[in-house]
């Protein structure tokens, strides 16, 4: 089960950092530096019931641009506790997490929540829109939410709805829509502001197994077009064949 947004601490000073540029991409539009992020080291415990549960044990962990990375593991096993280190919502208490020039884990909430605003979108395994707005409406209301201008939302949200297969259902509301659909305008939600990295929590859970093929397609589709990167959970083990890599995590490490 997906638990985004659970975990926010309070955090210390900022600290960004240059690197050295390296350039993976030729795309006018948008300059990769390699790797994408790097997780170092890191811990992360709870306080449950007076008693300490450490949930990741040390993880070591690079994103590449223009990778399909997939984490596995067994329920418990800390996959959404990383994902949310991985996207700024929530800090490990050892060990660094850096994604493009920026370290993670030193910065506050609120400059990691612009970071994450402008180049991280987020899928979730139930799709998260707005039921009384079409998928139109779902796609420019984030676009609204990032700050984009509003003489850029109609071809914006055009050109993210066709990607994604939805040319001809884009005026429709969720509950008129398939599980599968439903998931493609939760993808073009997420891409809508143009992030660099996508991370999806069980996207295709709630799906069968054609819909769940045909959503891993529409993300080899996106990962091209707009030179994302994805980082996703998974238990289906027929997935697993379309990632560039395979994160195994068991007991909060991941096993090779
Ligand atoms: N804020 C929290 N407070 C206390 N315990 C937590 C918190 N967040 C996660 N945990 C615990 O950390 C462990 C790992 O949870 P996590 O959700 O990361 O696992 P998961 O691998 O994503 O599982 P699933 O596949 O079922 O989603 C669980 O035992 C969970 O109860």
């Amino acid at each position: 089960m997906a638990r985004w947004f659970r975990k926010k601490n309070t955090s210390e000073a900022l600290a960004f950092e240059e690197e050295p540029a390296v350039e993976v991409s030729s795309s006018p539009s948008r300059q990769i530096k390699s790797p994408l992020l790097t997780v170092s080291g890191v811990h992360r415990s709870f306080q449950v019931g007076g008693q300490r549960l450490d949930v990741l044990k040390g993880i070591e962990m690079e994103l590449k641009p223009l990778q399909l990375v997939m984490l596995k593991g067994r329920s418990g096993s800390g996959k959404t506790t990383l994902l949310n280190l991985i996207g700024g919502l929530d800090q490990p208490n050892e060990g660094e997490i850096r994604f493009q020039e920026h370290a993670f884990h030193l910065s506050s909430d609120d400059e990691r929540t612009l970071i994450r605003r402008k180049e991280i979108g987020f899928i979730f395994q139930s799709y998260a829109l707005m039921p009384l707005l079409s998928a139109w409406e779902n796609v420019e209301l984030a676009l609204r939410m990032a700050g984009i201008p509003r003489s850029e939302w109609k071809a914006r949200v055009k050109h993210c709805l066709e990607l994604v297969g939805l040319g001809k259902r884009m005026h429709h509301r969720p509950f008129e829509l398939s599980g599968g659909e439903q998931q493609r305008v939760a993808i073009a939600k997420a891409i809508a502001h143009r992030p660099s990295l996508i991370l999806a929590d069980e996207p295709t859970a709630e799906l069968d197994s054609q819909m769940g093929a045909q959503i891993m397609s529409v993300f080899r589709s996106i990962m091209k077009t707009e030179q994302i990167t994805i980082c996703m959970t998974t238990h289906d083990p027929t997935i697993l064949e379309v990632a560039d890599h395979v994160y195994e995590m068991v007991d909060g490490k991941f096993v090779s």
